[in-house]
């Protein structure tokens, strides 16, 4: 089936060429979304290290999303570059970083490729314009630069070449949006697009120090992660630098700081890698890593990855908005349709999908979160009620009073789960109710009878139920009157009669 250029919901399959760091990090990438995927590489080695990081890849964002991850798409490891791009419907080149090389596969993808199909380069510094001059058809090439690791790592630099359409990119764009991925337009064809001129210039300087005898890799490495490292990953250099200038702001600091870029304490010119100094940094890289292999080395990046981006989700801020706005893409295509009331039922009130944030270290939805769940229910019951936000500025509202929450199964990260809520009694003041969550499997997996009190809120005293409110809890009373009662209902905490110490 053919792509328009303004509809991704037609990609299904995508084609890899170079399965190495980044073709292998794409492919768990795209078969995590739900993506088909076929894999050209002529390593003979490249079955099992795209299983490798697909494993990973796995691990790690079942960590981040759960149950809210699509089905996994195939991986496929084609038998020669045309098996891997013949028909599919986007392709992503990962060749080594060499221009002559990149544009001879470049033609050879073309001549298999459909004419229409979107060609996505990952190369991090080459300039999409001189790629794409081999090109019958230099439109629809791209770059799409991103960050290792590729299944993480949600930065994806899109940067056209003079030829490239803007539907390239917003296709490009597009899809790797749908992928979980942030998107950043390279405005400006540029060598080393932005992000790569700012790591090389930290690079340089790196491989400076170490040739100048004056730090090693683990001490370089120390200074960042203890320090800017630990801030960049929520705001980069601007909106620190800006908040290091105190009251006075960004022109305080640069009138500061500013003059000592002259002296200047940077080289930012590239340093001989001579063997003596290669020998240097990868001895002294060795001695760090402490003999600890490459996947389990990757496991570790992924999990602190994984609760960086996990922390940020809940301050919805940087690349936590991007997981969140993600995550929730994901649910809303899970998403439970919302349930009609039936006066011979208990109120369908909340369906939601257990957030990371709510996961304990047994990988279960932990005990707060439960109440929390429970205490957004009532809150949903209260606007049913017409007792919502406005009752409450109003100076009316209910306080809960009184909680007994049994726990009766496990919910897990991503799990669709269900509140009902069943009115046990009401009277001009009291209003008492039974909630009842489902897991996935439709079983109980947990229950809250609560009992709330309606107050005066200025007075802090309780007062009775406003009359259209009090109409509304009367009438839900009276239709649930005749529902079977929990069992549970008025049950205490107690140990069974047989174990209670004479
Ligand atoms: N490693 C990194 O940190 C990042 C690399 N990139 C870019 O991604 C691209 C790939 O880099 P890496 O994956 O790191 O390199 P790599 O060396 O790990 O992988 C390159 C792969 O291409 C394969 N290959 C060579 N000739 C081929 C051909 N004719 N057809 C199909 N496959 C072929 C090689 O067998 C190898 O597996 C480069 O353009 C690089 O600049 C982008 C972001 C980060
Ligand atoms: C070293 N590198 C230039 C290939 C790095 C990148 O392009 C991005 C990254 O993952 O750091």
């Amino acid at each position: 089936m053919g792509v328009t250029m303004t509809d991704i919901s037609a990609i299904r399959t995508i084609g890899l060429v170079g399965g190495g760091v980044i073709g292998a990090g794409w492919a768990a990438r795209f078969a995590l979304a739900g993506y088909d995927v076929k894999i050209f590489d002529p390593d003979p080695e490249i079955g099992r290290k795209v299983e490798e990081v697909l494993a990973n890849a796995r691990r790690a964002q079942q960590r981040m999303l759960g149950a809210l991850l699509p089905v996994e798409g195939t991986v496929t490891v084609a038998a020669s570059l045309a098996e891997a791009v013949a028909g599919v419907d986007f392709i992503q080149e990962s060749l080594p970083e060499v221009e002559e090389l990149k544009q001879r596969v470049l033609k050879e993808i073309e001549a298999a490729a459909r004419p229409d199909v979107v060609i996505g380069s990952s190369t991090s510094g080459l300039l999409p314009s001189r790629l794409q001059s081999v090109l019958v058809h230099p439109e629809r090439f791209v770059v799409g630069h991103p960050f290792n690791p590729v299944y993480l790592l949600p930065l994806v630099e899109v940067c056209g070449g003079e030829q490239t359409t803007q539907a390239t990119k917003d296709i490009a764009a597009a899809l790797y949006t749908e992928c979980g991925m942030q998107v950043l337009h390279v405005r400006v064809e540029i060598d080393g697009f932005i992000a790569d001129r700012l790591l090389e210039a930290l690079w340089r300087e790196a491989l400076w120090l170490v040739n100048d005898g004056v730090a090693t890799t683990a001490e370089i490495d120390d200074a960042i992660r203890y320090g800017a490292g630990l801030r960049w990953s929520f705001m980069g250099t601007f909106l620190v630098y800006r908040l290091a200038g105190g009251e006075a702001g960004m022109r305080h600091f640069l009138s500061q700081f500013g003059p000592a870029l002259k002296l200047p304490w940077t080289k930012l010119v590239a340093c001989e890698l001579t063997d003596e100094l290669t020998d240097r940094i990868a001895a002294q890289s060795d001695d760090q890593a402490g003999g600890i292999d490459l996947r389990t080395y990757e496991r570790k990046r992924d999990d602190c990855l994984v609760d960086v981006m996990t922390s940020l989700k809940g301050n919805d801020f940087a690349s936590g908005a991007t997981l969140k706005a993600h995550a929730e893409r994901l649910a809303a295509k899970k998403s439970v349709a919302s349930e009609p009331e039936r006066a011979d039922a208990p109120l369908p009130l909340l369906s939601t999908f257990v957030d990371t944030a709510w996961i304990d270290y047994n990988g279960h939805m932990t005990e707060w979160a439960y109440l929390k769940l429970f205490g957004d229910t009532t809150d949903v019951l209260l606007a049913r009620i017409g007792a919502g936000l406005d009752y409450v500025a109003a100076g009316h509202s209910f306080y809960t009073v009184e909680t007994h929450l049994r726990h009766l199964g496990q919910a897990r990260l991503g799990e669709a789960v269900r509140v009902t809520t069943q009115i046990l009694g009401a009277d001009a003041k009291r209003l008492h109710v039974f909630h009842s969550m489902t897991g996935a499997d439709g079983s109980v997996i947990a229950t809250a009878e609560q009992m709330l009190v309606h107050v005066d809120a200025a007075a802090e005293r309780s007062a009775p139920m406003l009359p259209a409110v009090a109409a509304e809890v009367e009438a839900l009373a009276r239709a649930h009157a005749d529902l079977p009662r929990p069992d549970a209902v008025g049950r205490s905490i107690a140990l069974p009669a047989a174990k209670v110490p004479a």
